[in-house]
């Protein structure tokens, strides 16, 4: 069976034009993900006492945001518990995300605990559904392939269960992202995303959609990959549909999870904890967590020039005013000093996202270090790049040469076989 008939199967096609569209990008190749795309120091810890006092105290917690303030990189308190105008009490997206983060990890142990340890079941596959399957996963292979190189040689040295289930979650990461991003995003509504989560819930439940969706629905049966990020996914989706301004980093840190976070809670129990590793499934998620974090800041902090030439600024609000900067400074984008401050910060606290990062990749399975290593490393020198660009990201856009990402896939090797 051909891919694209194997996508007209199903008459709810009204997301289908992106679909397409995707696919018409995939063949010709137009465009290329070259690689994959927040916390304070010792986070992870400071969560897990924070939570426990929550537990004794649950008016009373406050969890800390590294938020960059004027002259340095200061540690402002963020309560976890904020009013409202209504004076309503509100989660603060740190703690929605810590809590479905800790869920997560809870949901890993339970079903290794059943499993026995093993993360990946056996395959019992009907007579005639595996050739299809086969096929299904080669495609995925392709896609990952021509978005994202780097990723894609790393995923090489996986184990190929282990990297055939990275590469169906990327590519449902990827359709997800084109339904907003894509050529045909100007026809996708909020009830197009609706119909997009039913088809995920659909695959989930085993019931896929097309052939890309039916890999998916074969790896979520082999490793215990839970809906909860893949449903925030979406949210994030819909949170680009309605929203061009972040009031503060909360809620861009909530935005950040949704699209990017997410992605490392996804990949974390496909790629597999070190057998030897002492850390807690909770630390290891929340440096998967980090590193979707770090990437989306990176991203963000690379395009503010394209961005705003859509109308958008993901930068926060308050920061900006602190900074003395607004909209219209970004709109003339004029690399002034306030704006290098701004940005030094900026780059400051997505760098500490990163190194909370590296904890992690110590801590997963070895053969599954080197692509995470790598998409770290190539990912952070973005910022570095920025810096070079003399904080002009307004006109330039940052990259890495092609001579520095050769040179990152041997340190990534090296960095790969370090033990814990
Ligand atoms: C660290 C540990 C323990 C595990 C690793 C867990 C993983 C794989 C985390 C990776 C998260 C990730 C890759 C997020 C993607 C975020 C992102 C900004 C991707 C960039 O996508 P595009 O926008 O297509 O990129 P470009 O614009 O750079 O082409």
């Amino acid at each position: 069976m051909s891919f694209a008939s194997s996508l007209i199967i199903s008459p709810n096609v009204e997301i289908s034009p992106s679909i397409f569209g995707f696919l018409d990008s995939v063949r010709d190749g137009s465009q290329i993900l070259d690689s994959s795309r927040f916390f304070s120091r010792n986070r992870a810890a400071n969560l897990m006492n924070k939570k426990q006092k929550r537990v004794n105290h649950s008016h009373s917690t406050e969890l800390k945001y590294p938020i960059p303030c004027q002259g340095g990189y200061g540690s402002v308190i963020a309560a976890s518990m904020v009013a409202n105008p209504a004076g309503e009490m509100a989660v603060s997206a740190e703690e929605k995300v810590y809590n479905v983060v800790m869920k997560q990890a809870a949901l890993v142990k339970r079903q290794l605990r059943t499993a026995g340890e093993l993360d990946v079941k056996p395959d019992i596959v009907l007579p005639g559904t595996l050739s299809l399957l086969n096929e299904a996963y080669d495609r995925c292979g392709e896609v990952c392939a021509e978005y994202a190189k780097t990723f894609y040689l790393g995923t090489m040295l996986m184990t190929p269960e282990r990297q055939k289930a990275i590469w169906a979650i990327y590519v449902w990461c990827r359709r997800t992202d084109e339904l907003v991003d894509g050529p045909n995003a100007s026809h996708i509504t909020p009830s197009a995303l609706d119909r997009w989560e039913a088809r995920l819930e659909d695959l989930f439940q085993g019931r896929p959609f097309d052939m890309l969706d039916a890999a998916l629905a074969d790896t979520v049966t082999k490793f215990p990959v839970d809906i909860q990020p893949f449903k925030d996914m979406i949210e994030g989706m819909r949170t680009d549909l309605r929203k061009s301004r972040y009031k503060n980093f909360d809620e861009l840190y909530l935005y950040c999870y949704y699209v990017a976070g997410t992605v490392g809670l996804m990949s974390v129990p496909v790629m597999g904890v070190a057998p030897d590793s002492q850390a807690s499934t909770e630390s290891v998620y929340n440096a998967a967590l980090a590193l979707g974090i770090a990437n989306q800041l990176t991203n963000i902090l690379r395009d503010v020039g394209e961005d705003a030439r859509r109308g958008r600024i993901y930068l926060p609000q308050d920061e900006l005013a602190q900074a003395g900067l607004s909209d219209e400074d970004i709109f003339a984008g004029r690399v002034t000093d306030k704006w290098r401050n701004f940005m030094k910060n900026q780059i400051k606290r997505a760098r500490l996202f990163f190194d909370e990062a590296e904890k992690g990749v110590l801590e997963l399975n070895k053969a599954s270090r080197w692509p995470v290593w790598a998409s770290l490393l190539l990912y952070r020198q973005i910022l570095d790049e920025i810096e070079a660009n003399d904080y002009n990201n307004f006109t330039k856009r940052a990259y890495v040469s092609k001579a520095k990402k050769l040179l990152a896939l041997p340190m990534a090797y090296a960095r790969s076989l370090l033990s814990p």
